[in-house]
């Protein structure tokens, strides 16, 4: 397997927009993404219908272009890239596991001849070594043992498990995988996402999986939540020795940053505090504190942002300027219980 060295991500996505023309409608289903993966990262992309998610899936597995932005997978451009180069890329580059079986292995071949044929294809390996890489790729899923079956003759989770040997068969450098879970009941979703893992691990592959499934977030260190088109939210889980001495899995939601500071505040902040149209944002020396944007007047230092600028706030006036704390509309006092306001502490 070969990495990208020199420190530049396997995908990267900078403003991406996909806009469809339908019967003179236009729908934007990207809407200036972001998205960053570093080389041998596993990285899950969650959202609920409609959101973008295969949208993205599409265009990073060459089968659509992007409007406008970026979009680049181990160096390759995706919106430079030519008929041939782009033939080269899908052959040799990635490897794609989709939702719907059929779309993954031909029903009348067996696991094993599906990923032989796979190998053929892309010409990664001949004779001897053909066949113990077939084996070696079956075993590593947990399937070596049905390797003379056919996809009728397996379970949804075991075709799916054939699947990522077949989209492993050309020695790609990132995987994509499209809801592989989306027809699995709980437990056998949790068992690819951990035959995923396996590979993952195994082989160092780039994997980014697209889902509409939350549960996702228990298998993988980062899960991007993507939201009209954008992503949003990330949520990444880290490992810690716990107080009685124990490991402990510690997972923690961030808000997204993009290059010229936009962010999306959750969906139930929003709620919460019936922000609408405006906030007030003010500038602390450890955070930014948002409040719903209210026609009382403004406390000290809080710059007005409307919903709909792009440009995002500036600065405010004067952020080192002393706090009131007899003040009741003072935004700096985050320990009054009474404070009818929220805060993002990032
Ligand atoms: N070919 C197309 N023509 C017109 N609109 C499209 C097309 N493909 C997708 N869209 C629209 O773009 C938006 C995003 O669709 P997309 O399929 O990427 O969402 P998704 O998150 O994958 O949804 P789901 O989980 O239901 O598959 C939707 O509003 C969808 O209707």
């Amino acid at each position: 397997m070969t990495l990208v060295a020199d420190g530049s991500p396997h995908i990267l996505c900078v403003d991406l927009v996909r806009i469809f023309s339908a019967d003179g409608v236009e729908v934007q289903a990207l809407q200036g993404l972001n998205l960053r993966v570093e080389p041998g990262e596993m990285v899950a992309v969650v959202g609920a219908s409609g959101s973008g998610k295969s949208t993205l899936l599409t265009i990073l597995s060459g089968l659509d272009t992007a409007t406008a932005g970026v979009a680049k997978v181990v160096g390759h451009d995706l919106f430079a890239m030519r008929e041939r180069e782009r033939v080269a890329y899908r052959r040799h580059t990635v490897g794609f596991v989709w939702q719907q079986t059929a779309r993954n292995l031909l029903p009348y071949l067996t696991a094993a001849e599906n990923v032989a044929l796979a190998i053929d294809v892309a010409r990664t390996a001949r004779g001897r070594e053909r066949s113990t890489r077939i084996d070696e790729l079956l075993d590593l899923v947990g399937v070596g043992e049905l390797a003379d079956r056919r996809p009728g003759e397996l379970s949804g989770g075991q075709q799916q498990r054939v699947a990522i040997a077949v989209a492993l068969a050309n020695r790609p450098e990132v995987l994509l995988a499209d809801e592989p879970t989306g027809e699995l009941d709980e437990t056998t979703s949790a068992e690819v996402l951990e035959a995923m893992r396996g590979v993952n691990e195994a082989l160092g592959v780039t994997t980014l999986i697209v889902t509409h499934d939350p549960t996702v977030s228990e298998h993988v260190r980062r899960t991007v939540q993507i939201r009209d088109g954008r992503t949003s939210t990330e949520v990444l889980r880290s490992t810690r020795v716990g107080a009685s001495g124990h490991e402990e899995q510690i997972a923690e939601e961030f808000a997204v940053l993009d290059r010229v500071g936009r962010l999306q505040l959750p969906h139930d902040f929003v709620e919460a505090l019936s922000l609408r149209d405006r906030v007030r944002l003010a500038l602390e020396t450890d955070h930014v504190g948002v409040w719903p944007g209210t026609n009382a007047p403004p406390p000290a230092s809080v710059t007005e942002v409307s919903g709909g600028d792009s440009s995002g706030p500036s600065a405010p006036t004067d952020p080192s300027a002393p706090t009131d704390p007899t003040d009741p509309t003072d935004p700096a006092d985050p320990t009054d219980p009474a404070d009818p306001t929220e805060e993002v502490d990032r």
